[in-house]
């Protein structure tokens, strides 16, 4: 028998809240509920510094939905949200929040790397461009923004959750020189999150104005790929500086690649550069060069839209290995001619002051 959202509910509803709100169905604990073929996805979105009570009913919750029949996978994610209970600010004399645009504390510039389609390289890209920084002297900090598939903490070997001392601010991870956080460390592995327009949007901004990123030159924002909601909140609540489209050389990534670069236009984002990325394949046992994916076709897009061609990136198996495996290539190879593309990005960016 198929698992329906209302049995879901019903014994959702039979948990008491740690708060004291009744069940956390009515304390509006439970959001995002998603029941689908005998997977149950839901969100409990609570005050973090509650998080420790929440802990066991997370337990409790998971274990009563898996006890119901028809139920194969149950996740849940717990996340934060800013205390809903604290004194609407109505002093006249108090500046009131900025709604524009706002600089995070410490960082100089604010770079989005950004794709039209989804598996054109754009992490791959954005971690290799991050350590090639650092290993030029950059200050460089790398926020995944990724929601829909966060790959940074598997690219640059980084686990474990982040720490917030004061239940206020978090600490950043750091590794190969890049101080880096990532949604993907906010959730459990594996878990595959429903995120919401407004929860996306604080989880965001929470990323940008609550972790600690200490001076950075800049930080590179790895987005998820298409034109949505992340896009549109980075471009709103921060100032961003400039964008990066990376693009394969087919038709189809060619055509997003295009959506991607109107949309920064129209959001009067710059945009630095586009990336050809598996722009050709390079055998890694006899060296033999390939289009798999057309050739120049980026190349011919830039020029058509008046934007510069930073790199074009060959495929390569050294550069999948090293990135899935936790050091990019500029760091397990640096002397590669592999890494060299990577590099000559960097240092292009260096020298044209955008970074
Ligand atoms: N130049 C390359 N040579 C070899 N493998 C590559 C190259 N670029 C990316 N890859 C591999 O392709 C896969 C997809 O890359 P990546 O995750 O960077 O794409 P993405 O655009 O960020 O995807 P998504 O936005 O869907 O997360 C990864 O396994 C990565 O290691």
């Amino acid at each position: 028998m198929a698992i329906t959202r209302e049995a879901v509910l019903g014994v959702l509803k039979q948990i008491t809240d740690p708060t004291g709100h009744g069940d956390i169905v009515s304390a509006g604990v439970v959001r995002a509920l998603n029941v689908d073929s005998g997977t149950v996805r839901f969100v409990m979105e609570i005050d973090p510094a509650r998080a420790d009570a929440y802990v066991p009913v997370r337990e409790q919750a998971e274990a009563a939905i898996s006890a119901l029949g028809g139920v194969e996978s149950v996740s849940v994610v717990l996340t934060g949200h800013s205390n809903p209970s604290a004194p609407p600010d109505l002093q006249p004399s108090r500046k009131s929040e900025p709604q524009g645009p706002e600089k995070i504390p410490g960082v100089a510039r604010i770079v989005a790397i950004a794709s039209g389609k989804g598996g054109v390289g754009k992490s791959t890209l954005s971690a290799n461009l991050a350590c090639a920084l650092a290993a030029e002297g950059i200050r460089v900090g790398l926020l995944d923004a990724d929601v829909y598939g966060p790959s940074q903490p598997r690219m640059l070997g980084v686990s474990g959750r982040p720490s917030s001392p004061d239940g206020k601010t978090i600490l950043p991870m750091r590794n190969h020189g890049v101080t880096m956080m990532s949604i993907g460390l906010m959730t459990n592995d594996d878990q595959a999150v429903v995120w919401r327009g407004p929860m996306l949007m604080r989880a965001l901004q929470q990323m940008m104005m609550q972790v600690q990123w200490g001076a950075l030159d800049v930080l590179l924002v790895d987005l998820p790929p298409g034109t949505g909601d992340v896009q549109m909140t980075l471009a709103q609540k921060a100032h961003v500086d400039g964008a990066i489209i990376v693009s394969t050389p087919q038709d189809v990534a060619l055509l997003d690649a295009r959506k991607g670069i109107d949309m920064f236009r129209q959001l009067n984002v710059p945009i630095l550069g586009m990336i050809e990325n598996m722009s050709t394949h390079i055998c890694s046992s006899c060296g033999h060069e390939e289009h798999v994916f057309g050739q120049g076709g980026v190349a011919h897009e830039a020029e058509k839209l008046g934007v510069p061609l930073l790199a074009e990136i060959p495929l390569h198996l050294d550069i999948r290995v090293a990135a899935d495996g936790g050091a990019p290539i500029v760091v397990s190879a640096p002397d590669s001619a592999q890494a060299a593309s990577f590099q000559e990005v960097a240092r292009g960016l260096i020298s044209q002051g955008a970074v």
